[in-house]
């Protein structure tokens, strides 16, 4: 049975796309202490013009190096480089025509922990709706047997041959039914067959009267003439634009006959990457052509109907965003768990040894369980941060390739909660190993608070580590960068130094850290119930005589949980909004492409 995932009829062959004066440059490269530009601006695209219509089936070629992708990202309204001229969909910026243009680009990015079918149902959740409607199911499926990915299904991305990769990333991009498909080398890595299955599902969208405009390398002949029009590109500018028979007559005019049994695609891309007079005379052949189509008055009234995105409501976007990460997560819990393991049963069993039998209440024990109470906290304050500043180094090309499908913020709150599960199972295994071996007045009660408070204190500490790896991601030097912060920070926890001997300039950094207000609440938990505290008579120094004279000398206030509660809210809030702007940054930069 054939399968209608295309519906529309064609319709008239009008000019959709048109291309005016278009430049683009490669950024000018600056130092940051002067002024002048170390590197000036090059040319990629110079001054290209052109219309392309309603239907069109057109390839792409040139020389490496010509501006293709430039030219597909920039009709995509996705160039993000230095640019002049206009490119537009019916008579309107191609950016104010969301949804009407897709691209496939030449490398996929894929979650690769993933099912072929569960990346296939989260996109579509987030792209048009609910698998549960019977129309969305339909083009899923349709979509799995078009492209040969039946038998997949179950495999994980990351086990997929490059070619396999390469038809799951055009049923992606197809889910929305886009006006207008722009594939980077759709073909390449492909055998011949998938080649020849790729273009005849992208010829079927173009004769439904959507355009696809492919670029394509070193195509066979069988595969070159499937296009219904040619783009010879060479040295950022457009040669000719037409059908194959006007590609070829336009070489014959200038006096270049492609051999019989020759690859036209082959001899049309030798002959302007050999000769520059070549190139100079299809431009000026091509120059009069063109001029005619860019110059037609524009037909606002022909904006077609093109299906809108839709963009799930932001709950339902965090949920889905969390769904395939814990797929991804579910397959790496053996690891997670030797992680864990490792590093909390370790550390308790370390904490168990060296501070077996402390008790906070003989002036030897003071400093002890001082110590112990420090360890605790930046154990699972450490922990749960420095695990988080990896979030997105793999993930940001493919959150950035995902650009508009979900909303930024959903993201992050969805990374944010992601870690969830650590921040309860980190601070319950910590606490209940190391206060075996210490002496804790009310255990139970006092174990218990201190698992809660330890919880409470690792939603900021993530927040903090995927707040610093959203800043620094791009850069790489997150590694040193966090040492740098976490050190004011950490001093100002009051374990190292009284806070109330601070210079009162530097006090307001108490504010925002985690560690200080950890430690204010957990010490205020511990040594509110210690009332007396042993003085030996052979004593020298100033003995401390109770709970309450500890916390006084750290600095620590007296209506913590207020304060402190206040405080881990503001601290989690600062860092999701640095980490919002960070991710906003490296969205704007745009997908490289
Ligand atoms: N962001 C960028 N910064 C600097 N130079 C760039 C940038 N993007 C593209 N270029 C340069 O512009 C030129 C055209 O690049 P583009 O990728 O568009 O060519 P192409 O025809 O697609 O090449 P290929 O067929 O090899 O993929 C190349 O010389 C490339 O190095």
């Amino acid at each position: 049975m054939e399968l209608n995932l295309y519906d529309k009829e064609p319709v008239e062959n009008d000019v959709v796309i048109r291309i005016k004066g278009l430049k683009v440059w490669t950024p000018e490269e600056k130092s940051w202490w002067r002024r002048k530009p170390t590197k000036s601006r090059s040319v990629i695209l110079n001054n290209v013009s052109g219309s392309i219509r309603q239907g069109e089936f057109a390839a792409i070629i040139g020389p490496s190096g010509a501006g293709k992708t430039t030219f597909l990202v920039s009709l995509a309204g996705k160039c993000t480089l230095p640019s002049e001229g206009s490119v537009t969909l019916w008579a309107r910026n191609v950016k104010a025509c969301e949804g009407a243009v897709e691209i496939v680009p030449q490398h996929e990015t894929f979650m690769d922990g993933l099912s072929v079918m569960e990346h296939l149902v989260f996109m579509t959740e987030m792209k048009i709706g609910s698998c549960k409607d019977l129309r969305n199911k339909a083009r899923l499926y349709g979509l799995v047997e078009e492209f040969k990915l039946k038998a997949h299904v179950n495999t994980p991305v990351g086990g997929l041959s490059g070619g396999e990769r390469r038809l799951l990333s055009l049923a992606t991009t197809l889910l929305s039914d886009p006006q207008i498909l722009i594939c980077d080398e759709p073909t390449t890595g492909l055998d011949s067959y998938n080649a020849l299955l790729v273009v005849a599902v992208l010829k079927k969208l173009a004769t439904t009267g959507r355009i696809v405009i492919c670029s394509v390398h070193q195509p066979s002949c069988d595969l070159f003439k499937e296009f219904s029009s040619v783009l010879l590109m060479a040295e950022g500018r457009l040669l000719f634009h037409g059908t194959q028979d006007e590609c070829s007559n336009a070489f014959e005019s200038i006096g270049l006959r492609c051999p019989l049994n020759y690859n036209p695609a082959e001899f049309y891309i030798r002959a302007v990457s050999n000769s520059n007079t070549n190139v100079e005379k299809l431009v000026e052949l091509s120059q009069n052509r063109l001029s005619v189509d860019v110059d037609n008055p524009s037909r606002p009234d022909l904006v077609h109907n093109y299906n809108r995105p839709i963009q799930r409501n932001w709950f339902k976007q965090v949920y889905l965003l969390l769904w395939r990460l814990s797929l991804s997560l579910k397959r790496e819990i053996k690891n997670q768990l030797i992680q864990l393991v490792i590093s909390v049963v370790a550390t308790s069993l370390v904490l168990c040894v060296a501070y077996g039998g402390a008790s906070g209440t003989t002036q030897l024990g003071v400093q002890a369980m001082r110590g112990f109470l420090w360890l605790i906290t930046s154990e699972v304050s450490f922990g749960v941060s420095y695990s988080a500043l990896y979030a997105f180094e793999y993930e940001i090309s493919l959150f950035k390739r995902e650009a508009g499908v979900y909303k930024c913020s959903a993201y992050f709150v969805s990374r944010l909660l992601s870690f969830v599960p650590r921040c309860i199972i980190w601070p319950i295994t910590l606490v209940s190993i190391s206060t075996l071996a210490v002496d804790l007045p009310n255990y139970i009660l006092t174990a218990t608070e201190f698992t809660v408070l330890l919880i409470l204190s690792s939603i900021p500490a993530v927040a903090y580590g995927l707040g610093m790896a959203a800043l620094f991601t791009s850069t790489g030097i997150i590694g040193d960068v966090m040492p740098c912060v976490d050190l004011p920070l950490l001093l100002m926890s009051g374990a190292f130094l009284r806070l109330s001997s601070l210079p009162p300039w530097i006090y307001p950094v108490k504010y925002i850290s985690h560690f200080y207000y950890a430690m204010d609440s957990i010490s205020n938990i511990y040594w509110r119930q210690i009332d007396f505290i042993d003085c030996p008579s052979n004593e020298t120094s100033t003995c401390i005589k109770d709970g309450a004279g500890v916390l006084l000398e750290n600095g620590y206030v007296n209506d913590f949980i207020f304060q402190d509660s206040i405080g881990f809210v503001f601290i989690t809030m600062f860092w999701c909004l640095l980490g919002y702007l960070g991710l906003k940054r490296e969205e704007k930069k745009g997908y490289a492409y």
